[in-house]
């Protein structure tokens, strides 16, 4: 059969086995508890030391490059705005950068957009392997009717999105509803198909870390690829105690089912210094298999901006405006 360009870029790379899942384990689940002072102080040490320098940064910085899910989610996106992200998506960097970096051909690590842009960013994108990731459920409140969040996923996937970032029902979470909560994302799971399924908590109106805890171990019972902290539209969305708590129940779920699944900050990250704290974060609690971009993404759609400056800086010594450096 012979492949077309949309389905060749649909299938999403990765290194590893999808988790499938298990049935929810309401005891484990009620176990799940989080020490905020343990967990502020942990988080505390990780903006407070030096940062990686020169050479090292720069590596970090491409790193971090490579893990972007460059996003536009503005009611007022065009085709034209979200073709402009998609040329930056294929060529992050000015060509001269990458070029004294040694870092031809780098790219990022998805483009993520509403449903109505998927087709705009899978023609954008065709043949550079990047894949497309549709926003879904209602995004960003996740409060329009069960069947219509269903369709919503299947449509974007038809549409060629190769992942589905999903929002949970915040509800189910506040009213420890842990069966409905598995339910819905094991439906939205089954609807993604092959496409893989990050599920948005939204933890800045999940009210405890407690809760975050719990929600990210019952996601992945239903079988999500990767957990995500926020829409970037809450009024609180990726902070580092969170990470932590998430970060925490990745590795849990791990050392008991033995699948990996991802982790993605999201919302209000748009500063290169910023991103190498969550690099360092995913590295020391989880090690270097989680710092691969099938298993780590950045949601952001202005931090690209700030590390090309930084990586301008790093090869010529100046900085430029930041006018410069627009688009991501
Ligand atoms: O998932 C991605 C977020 O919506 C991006 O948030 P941001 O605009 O604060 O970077």
């Amino acid at each position: 059969m012979q492949t077309t360009t949309r389905e060749a870029v649909h299938l999403p790379q990765t290194l590893e086995p999808r988790n499938p899942g298990m049935a929810l384990d309401l005891d484990w689940v009620m176990r799940a508890t989080a020490n905020r002072s343990a967990i502020e102080r942990r988080a505390a040490t990780l903006t407070g030391r030096r940062s990686v320098k020169k050479a090292y940064q720069a590596a970090w910085l491409c790193r971090a490059i490579t893990c972007i899910d460059l996003t536009t989610l503005a009611g007022d996106d065009t085709v034209g705005r979200v073709a402009r992200l998609c040329a930056k998506a294929r060529q992050p960097v000015r060509s001269d950068l990458l070029g004294a970096l040694g870092m031809d051909g780098l790219k990022v690590g998805a483009v993520c957009v509403y449903h109505d842009m998927v087709e705009a960013a899978v023609d954008a994108l065709a043949g550079t392997g990047i894949p497309v990731a549709a926003v879904s459920t209602g995004f960003p409140a996740g409060l329009s009717p069960f069947h219509l969040r269903v369709a919503e996923i299947e449509e974007s996937v038809k549409a060629g999105a190769a992942e589905i970032d999903i929002v949970i029902s915040r509800r189910h979470v506040l009213t420890g509803n842990w069966q409905a909560l598995y339910d819905e994302m094991r439906a939205f799971r089954a609807a993604c198909g092959e496409a893989h399924v990050k599920a948005i908590l939204a933890t800045g109106e999940l009210g405890t870390l407690q809760n975050v805890a719990r929600a990210s171990l019952v996601c992945m019972m239903a079988g999500a690829d990767f957990i995500k902290t926020s829409t970037g539209k809450e009024s609180v969305n990726a902070t580092l105690p969170v990470s932590l708590v998430m970060i925490r129940a990745i590795r849990d779920y791990f050392e008991e089912t033995g699948y990996r699944v991802g982790y993605k900050p999201a919302g209000g990250i748009s500063k290169a210094k910023d991103a190498v704290v969550y690099l360092a974060l995913m590295k020391e609690e989880l090690g270097d298999r989680w710092v691969q971009n099938d298993l780590f993404r950045f949601g952001a759609s202005s931090l690209l901006g700030d590390i090309e400056r930084q990586l301008e800086h790093h090869v010529t010594g100046a900085y430029s405006a930041s006018w410069r450096h627009a688009a991501g």
